[in-house]
């Protein structure tokens, strides 16, 4: 559905694209990861058109950006919506789809499908920045586009927003729309997403699922070990490596030495009480891959 090869964008001095290469499918959902100026943006406004690439090619569905048919196959939603604020969420969405050439009736079903269809009547002036947000997802989803780019599509939601946002991608996934958003958080992408790309200073920097991700990037797990009654000062001294954290020890394992650790710890079985093993997070693994293409 969109593919970009060796795309480059300057301002001035200022390289904010170098050769990215990146491909979207039907039905994929794919995250944009990076930094503030890691070139997110940049790249989405490329894609729609609206500035021209000083290298490289793009194609959406095999038409180039800003073209008439790549426009009405594409929506996008902007990081910052900005409604005007005496329209009503029902007047907005009726103009979106006149202009469209739609039918205006269908703005109650669209503000339904985002969560807004008890404030249709209500003033954007008065709605919330999640409500705004859903107002610009409503007006999106005008016309079944093929392409979604969504620019920071979740900042300003809670957390149940969030999971209602990322539940309509996944029903508009499951229809073949392709969708290309921005996060600037690993955090919420798990389970989300079918694939993830990790843009720094304007160059992509890793890709793959996060499961893959996490793989490539072999970071230690940590255990925490918890001594039978009265055995902390000879479990400490069985683990001289752990630290000591409260009242339980951490260890520090790579993955391939997992289960050799699970050995080490069964077999003082007569020191331990308990113990958990939890993977690095997602925001670790961020910095990580980041801190590495730094
Ligand atoms: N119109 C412009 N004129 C000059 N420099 C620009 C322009 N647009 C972007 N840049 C520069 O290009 C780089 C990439 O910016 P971009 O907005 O694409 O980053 P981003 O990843 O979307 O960041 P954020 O997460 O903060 O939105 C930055 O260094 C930015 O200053």
């Amino acid at each position: 559905m969109l593919t970009l090869t060796d795309l480059s964008k300057r301002f001035g001095s200022q390289t904010a694209l170098d050769a990215v290469s990146l491909s979207v499918s039907a039905g994929e959902r794919v995250a944009l990861l990076g930094h503030n100026g890691a070139g997110k943006s940049t790249l989405m406004k490329l894609v729609l058109g609206l500035m021209v690439a000083d290298d490289g090619t793009i194609e959406l569905a095999g038409h180039a950006p800003g073209s008439a048919v790549a426009r009405s196959l594409t929506a996008y939603l902007p990081e910052n919506v900005a409604f005007h604020p005496s329209l009503t969420g029902r007047e907005l969405i009726r103009h979106y789809l006149r202009l469209r050439g739609q039918d205006p009736r269908g703005a109650d079903a669209l503000l339904e499908r985002v969560g807004l269809g008890a404030a249709a009547r209500r003033r954007i002036g008065g709605y919330s920045k999640g409500m705004r947000q859903r107002v610009g997802l409503a007006q999106a989803l005008i016309g079944a586009p093929r392409l979604m780019v969504l620019d920071e599509p979740t900042s300003g939601l809670d957390p149940i927003s969030r999971r209602d946002f990322y539940a309509l991608l996944d029903e508009l996934a499951g229809q073949g729309t392709a969708i290309l958003l921005s996060s600037h958080a690993l955090s919420e992408l798990e389970a989300r997403t079918d694939r993830i790309l990790v843009l720094s200073q304007g160059r992509l920097v890793a890709e793959g699922t996060l499961a893959g991700l996490r793989r490539q990037a072999a970071l230690p797990l940590s255990v925490f070990l918890r001594a039978r009654p009265g055995q902390g000062a000879a479990l400490a001294i069985a683990f001289p490596e752990a630290m000591v954290e409260g009242d339980v020890l951490r260890l520090s394992c790579a993955p391939p030495d997992k289960l050799a650790m699970l050995e080490r710890i069964a077999a003082r079985r007569d020191l331990v009480a308990d113990f958990d093993l939890s993977p690095p997070s997602l925001d670790d693994l961020y910095a990580h891959i980041s801190g590495r293409a730094a």
